[in-house]
Formats: structure tokens, C-alpha cells, sequence
């Protein structure tokens, strides 16, 4: 059959393609005016060898993400990473047409569904107990208390490990695995990305330095993986251990004994959480603390809101969050201009507007950004429910505990925050 024609584009070049007219950052704002430009919601752009098409409306997304998950649910190939280093089997990356796939998202629906989250209303309420007392006693590292709580937050929940104040053993593993992922994979950088079947070159040939440094970080990243989870093992060997998603998963109702391919299932899915609910709601905090401080009226009515309804003798809890609407459409707001991409998608998309989505006589609530923030289809966030009750549970107690200010010179006088926020695979505000 003759190939459909691509999507309309900027004209590339016929090497590097369309490099040159890609920022560094901020790409979605040329992104929108491409859709313009070409009138179409769906555009398409070259780098070197790599083909992209950006999906420009939420109809679109919606269409071909959720209506035709089944073709459209794989990531791109990254050969040096998957390959390589051996990485495929990550939750990530793995193919969807994989049949571990399946047990992957079956694995975390079951420890990360809203009854299973349930299990964790302990940790959730000692961890952002100790994030309000970091924030109270310095308020000005408030950046570093917010990565502490969401680290913290999803290592006790995934392996019952409580993060240390300072220099955090797994934090940092974690933290060294990103950095190393980012350097593997990079575009641009890799050869063997670009001419896979380099990947056949044997390891002892000169110029193959590059099988040799796979080797490398292939030991490295399996360590990662494996050392967290033996930790959660051995505690519930030692019958000393906090409840966790790992332990729960360790112990199975029906008592029967676990196989070496069950356990690297469940070995591979906590590995996940980290990588997953980490840098999201580190950002998503962020950028909460930054729109509290340009919008001061939203924070003066959650702050009512939760008088209100809470009082001042007790924190929010989760049974809280449907009798504070305004609150969660604070939340909803920061997710809809913040973390993943900026979603320009509503009416009067670049102003921060909690009430958008509350409904008033005459006019209903727009559309509820959960459906495009969390993706769509087959591989749609399995921790979506649970990055929903712990922005609330941090969120709302921030809310009834302090106020959030900017910051004031020698003078007095206020300084306006800088925003920028910085591209890649979470946005990240740096403030
Ligand atoms: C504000 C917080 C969060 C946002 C905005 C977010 C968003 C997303 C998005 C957009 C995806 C990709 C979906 C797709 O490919 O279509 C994803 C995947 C994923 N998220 Fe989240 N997430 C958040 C928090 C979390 C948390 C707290 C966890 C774990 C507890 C988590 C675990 C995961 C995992 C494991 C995947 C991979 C799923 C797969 O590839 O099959 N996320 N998330």
C-alpha cells in the first residue's frame, strides 16, 4: 500500500532536519504556533534520523493515545540503554506488546489503587508531619524539605526505608541512576542510537569502547535496582519491617511461594515508583510554593476554605479533599500549568485560575486536567491516585499551617521569584 503522507511540518533540512528552529527550551510554545501556522492539530519535525510528531489538542491525544492504545502505547527504542545496558525489562521501557507488560500494570494497580493507598495513611501522615516541622524550623531551604518529603514519601511507601536527613543511602543511589540514565541516553550522544546494529561490534575491537562502558553501567544500574529491593526483602525476612508496596507483594494472600520471575516482576515494579512519583511531585510542590506567592488571593481562600471546613485543631486528611473543592482546584491548576508540560489547552490558558474548575451558575467547570496530566491509554500513570492524595495531604497542610510569602531584600522589599521552568522528562521549576 502506498505510505500515508506524514503530518505538516516546518521544512527541515536534509541532514539535521529541523534542529534550527528548536529552542533549547520552552519547545512547546513553538510547537503551538507550528499548529497555527500549518492549521492542524498534529505536526511533525525531523532531528537528524529521529521522527516526531507532536499532538497539539487534547482531541487528538485523546484519539490516537486512548482510542488506539493498542498501536500507540511504546516508547521510542534507545538501543545503548535498553539493549546495551540492559534496561528493556524496566517498567518504562518495556514493550507494551510484551507479555510482562500485562503483569507490570497489574502489579502496580493492585499496590497503588485507592484501596491500596489506603495502607499507607501512616507513613503519608508522618511524612508530611516532618515535612510542616522542616518547613517551620527553616523555612528558607524550603526547595530541599519538599525533595526530602517526596523522596521520603515514595521510598518508605515502595520499601519501608525512612530517608535520612542528610545524604540519604538510597536517595542518592536513585539520585545516581537518573544522572546516569540521562548521560546514557541524551540524543545525540550515542552512536549506536543512531547505527543500531553497532551493537554487533565484538566488545575487544578498538572503537568498541562504547560495548565496554555498557558493560559498566549495566553492573551499576542493576545494582540499583536489586539493592533497594533485597534491603525490603531481608527487613521482612527479619519479620522487623515497615508495611510497604515491596513487602505486601513479598507476602501474597495465598501464602504460595514466590518464583524468580514473580519476584523480578516485583522487583522491576518498585524500581519504578521511584522513577515515577519522585521529581513529579517534587515539581508539582514547587510550583504550588511559587503560585502561592504570585497569587495571594487563591491562597487566602484555600486558606478560608479550610478553616472553614477543618478548623484550626487538626490537619486535612484525605476524607477532607470532597469538602474542599477550592483546595483541590488549586491543586488541578498547578498540575494544569506546571509539572510534564504546560498545558495551554483551556481559555485563557497562561493565567492561574484555581476557579476554572469549579463549577458557577451558567457556566461549567472546565475540563478536568487529570484526564491529559496523568497520560492516556494502556500506560496511563498507575500512580495517579497516589500523587493525588499526597500533593493534597502536603498541599492542604502547608495551607493551614503557614503562609507563603515572597521572599524580601535588605531593603524590605519583596523580590519576585524567577521563573523558569527547565525541559526534559519532568519539568522542573527552579526557584
Ligand atoms: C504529579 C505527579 C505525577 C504526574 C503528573 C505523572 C504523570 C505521568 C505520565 C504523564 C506518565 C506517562 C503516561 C504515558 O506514557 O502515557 C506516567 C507514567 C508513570 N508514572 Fe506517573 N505521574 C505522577 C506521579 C507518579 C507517582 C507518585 C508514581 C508512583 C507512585 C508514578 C508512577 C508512574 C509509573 C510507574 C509510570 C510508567 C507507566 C508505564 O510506562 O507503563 N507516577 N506518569
Amino acid at each position: 500500500a502506498p505510505r500515508r503522507p506524514l503530518p505538516p511540518g516546518p521544512e527541515p533540512k536534509f541532514f539535521s532536519g529541523n534542529v534550527h528552529q528548536l529552542p533549547r527550551s520552552e519547545a512547546w510554545k513553538v510547537f503551538a504556533k507550528w499548529s497555527e501556522t500549518f492549521k492542524s492539530p498534529i505536526v511533525f519535525y525531523r532531528i537528524f534520523g529521529r521522527k516526531f510528531v507532536v499532538l497539539n489538542t487534547f482531541k487528538a491525544a485523546n484519539d490516537l493515545l486512548e482510542a488506539r492504545s493498542n498501536i500507540y502505547s511504546d516508547r521510542p527504542m534507545a538501543w545503548m540503554y535498553n539493549e546495551l545496558v540492559n534496561r528493556k525489562m524496566g517498567v518504562f521501557f518495556i514493550s507494551s506488546q510484551h507479555p510482562r507488560f500485562k503483569a507490570y500494570r497489574r502489579l502496580l494497580h493492585a499496590g497503588l489503587n485507592p484501596r491500596a493507598v489506603g495502607y499507607y495513611d501512616e507513613i503519608l501522615d508522618d511524612e508530611r508531619r516532618t515535612l510542616l516541622r522542616n518547613l517551620k524550623s527553616k523555612p528558607d531551604d524550603f526547595m530541599a524539605h519538599l525533595r526530602r518529603a517526596a523522596g521520603g514519601i515514595i521510598l518508605k511507601v515502595t520499601y519501608g526505608w525512612t530517608v535520612a536527613d542528610k545524604d540519604d543511602y538510597l536517595v542518592s543511589l536513585m539520585e545516581q541512576s537518573f544522572a546516569m540514565a540521562v548521560e546514557i541516553m541524551t540524543p545525540g550522544r550515542r552512536l549506536v542510537d543512531v547505527f543500531p546494529l553497532l551493537r554487533f561490534i565484538p566488545s575487544w575491537l578498538p572503537g568498541a569502547g562504547f560495548k565496554r562502558k555498557a558493560a559498566v553501567w549495566r553492573e551499576q544500574l542493576s545494582e540499583v535496582t536489586g539493592k533497594p529491593y533485597a534491603w525490603a526483602k531481608a527487613q521482612l525476612e527479619s519479620g522487623n519491617y515497615v508495611a510497604s508496596f515491596t513487602s505486601k507483594h513479598l507476602s501474597p494472600e495465598d501464602g504460595h511461594t514466590l518464583n524468580s520471575e514473580e519476584e523480578d516482576i516485583i522487583k522491576w515494579c518498585s524500581a519504578a515508583l521511584y522513577v515515577g512519583g519522585a521529581d513529579t511531585t517534587v515539581s508539582g510542590l514547587a510550583s504550588f510554593v511559587l503560585f502561592m506567592t504570585m497569587y495571594p488571593d487563591v491562597q487566602r481562600r484555600a486558606q478560608a476554605e479550610i478553616d472553614e471546613v477543618v478548623g484550626k485543631d487538626r490537619l486535612p486528611t484525605w476524607a477532607d479533599e470532597a469538602s474542599l473543592p477550592y483546595v483541590s482546584s488549586v491543586i488541578k491548576e498547578v498540575l494544569r500549568v506546571a509539572p510534564v508540560g504546560r498545558l495551554g489547552l483551556y481559555p485563557d490558558p497562561m493565567t492561574f485560575n484555581p476557579s476554572r474548575f469549579l463549577a458557577t451558575p451558567g457556566q461549567p467547570p472546565q475540563q478536568d486536567p487529570y484526564k491529559l496530566v496523568f497520560g492516556f491509554g494502556r500506560r496511563v500513570c498507575p500512580g495517579a491516585h497516589f500523587a493525588q492524595v499526597t500533593l493534597f495531604l502536603s498541599i492542604a497542610s502547608i495551607l493551614a499551617t503557614f503562609d507563603i510569602c515572597k521572599a524580601v531584600d535588605d531593603q524590605g522589599r519583596e523580590v519576585d521569584p524567577v521563573i523558569e521552568y527547565s525541559s526534559g522528562v519532568t519539568k522542573s521549576v527552579s526557584l
